[in-house]
């Protein structure tokens, strides 16, 4: 992988933006020195500061020395934001990457500058550990920007370009669906709680039984009913377990979930 040789400044340096800049230096795309960090509260970011990051609450003086600039603030924090970097913003040198649900590439060029290079991303908090599931999408950037930004994620998990009237229902399928996932392991291992293990055990158990089920998906390129069809015995306490989780509304209450998220992620950011 090619390192990066410009400056990346993170404005909004919560938990997405300090885990993508961990991402970034631990994979070797950029060194921390070549990122600056923002949030106003810069007292929160001294453990970066440490390891050689430069931390700033000055959003547009990090703007103005960097090449890539990543918008990681709330949806309801980003107008106040944008306000204040319009001043500061090239479109001749700046590409905008913006994590926000709900913003549009158009959004963010109406409020900083119609000539502006714009690319959203949607990850996951798996992040953290170079696991993130990123949807990649723009409007109307170059291929050249779009390839940029997927190679930068590629350094923090998988990634997949769609198209950008898609990314609300991305963000409910992968960002939110990490929580979902999260809290089917919970309900499981509180399910091997009630069948006799200690909690700690339990949970053991049914994380490392998740992990199995994704790894197999992912490895063997298998669809989830052909790996099921295997573990279901005749008249054997797996269906019998199954289908009494369909029975009580599994599959429907999951997927019903991710229809509301994906409508409350179009409603997240409100135009002025
Ligand atoms: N969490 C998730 O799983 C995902 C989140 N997203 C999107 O990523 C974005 C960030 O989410 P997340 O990291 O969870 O949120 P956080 O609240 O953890 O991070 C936002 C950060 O922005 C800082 N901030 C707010 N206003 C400003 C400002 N004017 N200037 C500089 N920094 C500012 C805040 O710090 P301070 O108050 O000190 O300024 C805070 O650290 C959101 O738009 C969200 O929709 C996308 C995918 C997944
Ligand atoms: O819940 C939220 O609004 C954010 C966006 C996607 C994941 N977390």
């Amino acid at each position: 992988m090619e390192q990066f040789t410009g400056k990346i400044a993170i404005i909004g340096s919560g938990n997405i933006g300090t885990s993508l800049a961990k991402g970034l230096v631990k994979s070797g795309y950029a060194a921390a020195a070549q990122i600056t960090l923002t949030r106003r509260n810069i007292a929160g970011l001294s453990a970066y500061a440490d390891q050689g990051f430069a931390v700033s609450a000055d959003n547009p003086a990090a703007v103005a020395a960097a090449d890539i600039v990543v918008l990681c603030v709330l949806p309801q924090q980003l107008n106040r934001l944008l306000e204040t970097l319009q001043p500061v913003i090239d479109p001749q040198r700046h590409l905008v990457i913006s994590v926000a649900s709900g913003v549009s590439c158009a959004d963010i060029r109406n409020k900083l500058s119609d000539a502006l290079q714009v690319v959203r991303a949607m990850p996951n908090t798996a992040i953290a550990i170079g696991q993130s599931m990123t949807c990649v999408a723009t409007d109307q950037a170059d291929e050249a920007n779009v390839q940029l930004v997927s190679t930068m994620f590629e350094t923090v998990g998988a990634v997949v370009k769609i198209n950008e009237d898609l990314m609300t229902a991305a963000t409910a399928l992968c960002a939110c669906g990490i929580a979902f996932f999260l809290r089917a392991i919970r309900a499981a291992s509180q399910g091997g709680v009630e069948i006799g293990f200690h909690a700690e055990d339990a949970l053991k158990m049914a994380v490392q039984t998740a992990k199995g089920a994704a790894d197999l998906l992912l490895l063997m390129e298998s669809h989830p009913e052909q790996e099921i069809d295997k573990v279901t015995s005749p008249k054997g306490c797996t269906i019998a377990g199954l289908n009494e989780m369909e029975h009580n509304g599994f599959s429907s209450s999951l997927i019903k979930g991710i229809k509301l998220s994906a409508v409350k992620a179009g409603e997240l950011y409100k135009k002025e």
